[in-house]
């Protein structure tokens, strides 16, 4: 069947609503130490999901476990697509990750022959439609994650797992670049788990918000405001506090502290 275009103009194959994961039990230790502890998680297809926790917190290695880079040394993590193959994961980094010798246009392609229009299509959607022959050098660090981007949605991933893509952009494109991917998820549904430091990032995009802490889930909250304007509203306010209050040591209990 031949894509469907949505009106961003990014190609959708169809009936792809996202994987879902389960995670029984997943456990994950370096030496003798344990940095994920008998972890039990449900996230449903299509939902988009943030991790949150303290520097340390097992976050990445979650993630790597999810995309089968990493074994866990206890339990299962299993993956469900829609349909009888195993799901595609992408991932996608705090650093772009692009090849410097290869074009913004090559760079989506790499590694797949031919569907140049769909990576031009991708490229068009995330606003880079004139870019596509330019070098990874002469692009801003925000037009380089919209390549990363657009190279990752290529695959048609059912589920994309992103580590921090925004952590090294400036506070305006890094919002710009929120909208971005709030939106390309809103046109092709799939599962997204984003593991930030950002409390406002994670509230303002996510179905359901995880803290990591101990090396379990500490807190797991369902967001239910509506999406487009999160910002600045009543219970996101008072959300963020609570997240911070788990998340930031209180100063009395920092060292040094009178
Ligand atoms: N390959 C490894 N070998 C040994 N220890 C590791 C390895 N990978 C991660 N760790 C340790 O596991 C712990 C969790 O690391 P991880 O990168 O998952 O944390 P994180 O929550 O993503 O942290 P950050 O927010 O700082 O990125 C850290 O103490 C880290 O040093």
């Amino acid at each position: 069947m031949a894509p469907q275009l949505p009106p961003s103009g990014v190609p959708v194959t169809p009936d792809r609503a996202g994987a879902r994961l389960s995670l029984e039990g997943v456990g994950r230790r370096y030496g003798d130490r344990w940095v994920l502890k008998d972890l039990d998680l449900e996230v449903e297809p299509g939902s988009f999901v943030s991790f949150l926790g303290p520097s340390g917190a097992g976050k990445s290695t979650l993630l790597r476990i999810v995309a089968g880079l990493e074994q866990p040394s206890s339990g299962t993590a299993r993956l469900h697509g829609s349909g009888p193959r195993p799901p595609m994961a992408r991932m996608m980094f705090q650093e772009d990750r692009l090849l410097p010798w290869r074009s913004a246009e090559d760079n989506v392609l790499l590694g797949v022959r031919g569907r140049r229009e769909e990576a031009r299509a991708l490229l068009d959607a995330v606003g880079l439609a004139d870019r596509g022959d330019a070098w990874p050098s002469a692009l801003s660090g925000g037009q380089r994650q919209r390549v990363a981007l657009a190279r990752a949605l290529l695959h048609h991933p059912e589920l994309l797992l992103l580590d921090e893509p925004f952590g090294a952009l400036d506070a305006i494109t890094r919002i710009a670049m929120q909208r971005l991917l709030e939106r390309m998820w809103l046109d092709q549904p799939r599962t997204v788990l984003l593991v930030t430091h950002d409390v406002e990032e994670a509230l303002v995009l996510s179905d359901r918000v995880l803290v990591l802490a101990d090396g379990s889930v500490g807190r797991d909250l369902s967001i239910d405001l509506p999406r487009g304007d999160r910002r600045g509203h009543p219970r996101l306010v008072s959300w963020k506090e609570e997240l911070l209050s788990d998340l930031v040591e209180p100063a009395s209990a920092a060292p040094g502290a009178a």
